[in-house]
């Protein structure tokens, strides 16, 4: 078995109950609030600001220009790309991407950012591909099985974000599996152990910014802005 296949098997649970999630259903069934969708695209602006940031740092630890290429093709894909799901939020939300910009981190999306800075930080590039990974890979894995189940049509609220996530072909998950498949053989014990360790809690992390979005999380005590 492949490290990847055996990081995917570990990993069931947590992917199965991504899907479980009422958010992920209320994608399925059209069926969420303005104030879930809104909260959800403000985290997830800042989120994504983030990873072009940890794949700037991935970049400074690449030897070679294959590498190189494959992480600027994927800061390319979020600033062009990956705003089409955004926006199929904000229709359904009636309101303006622009106005969810620039807002402060809930604490999972601070947390789950932290956990990928650190491990971009201190980490080899073996371990910062598998601290990524589940951000691609969870998604993809929701968008392939929302268009099976659920087969929208053009009248389904959120038919953009479904098919702009299922019907990925050339999908980054494939190459950041090949790669990291690759890399594993090369590292040691440890090494691979903190592979499994920093992949395994992205996967928490992905369900639990599902889960802010759907509660809509705020830090515990309540801050008056002073102006200064
Ligand atoms: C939190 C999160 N995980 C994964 C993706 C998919 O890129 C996203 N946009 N946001």
């Amino acid at each position: 078995m492949s490290f990847s296949v055996e990081l995917r098997k570990e990993a069931d649970p947590i992917f199965n109950a991504i899907f479980e999630h009422p958010f992920v259903q209320g994608i399925a069934n059209g069926d969420l609030k303005k104030e879930q969708l809104i909260h959800y695209v403000k985290q997830d602006f800042e989120y994504l600001n983030a990873f072009i940031r940890i794949y700037g740092m991935a970049i400074s630890k690449c030897k070679d220009r294959k590498d190189m290429e494959m992480f600027n093709k994927q800061i390319s894909f979020i600033l062009n790309s990956e705003t089409h799901p955004h926006h199929n939020f904000c229709q359904v939300a009636d309101v303006k991407y622009e106005e969810l910009q620039g807002y402060p981190l809930s604490p999972t999306a601070h947390q789950y950012i932290r956990h990928m800075l650190t491990v971009a930080h201190e980490g080899t590039l073996g371990e910062i591909i598998a601290v990524l990974l589940p951000c691609p890979w969870t998604y993809w894995e929701i968008g392939k099985r929302l268009l099976t189940e659920v087969n929208p049509d053009r009248s389904h609220p959120f038919y953009e974000w479904i098919h702009f996530y299922g019907n990925r072909t050339d999908s980054i998950t494939t190459k950041f599996c090949a790669r990291l498949d690759e890399l594993v053989k090369e590292a040691t014990n440890i090494e691979k152990e903190k592979m499994k360790e920093h992949f395994l809690l992205s996967c928490q992390l992905e369900y639990m910014f599902w889960d802010m979005a759907y509660k809509l999380e705020d830090w515990p005590v309540k801050m008056e802005v002073i102006q200064s």
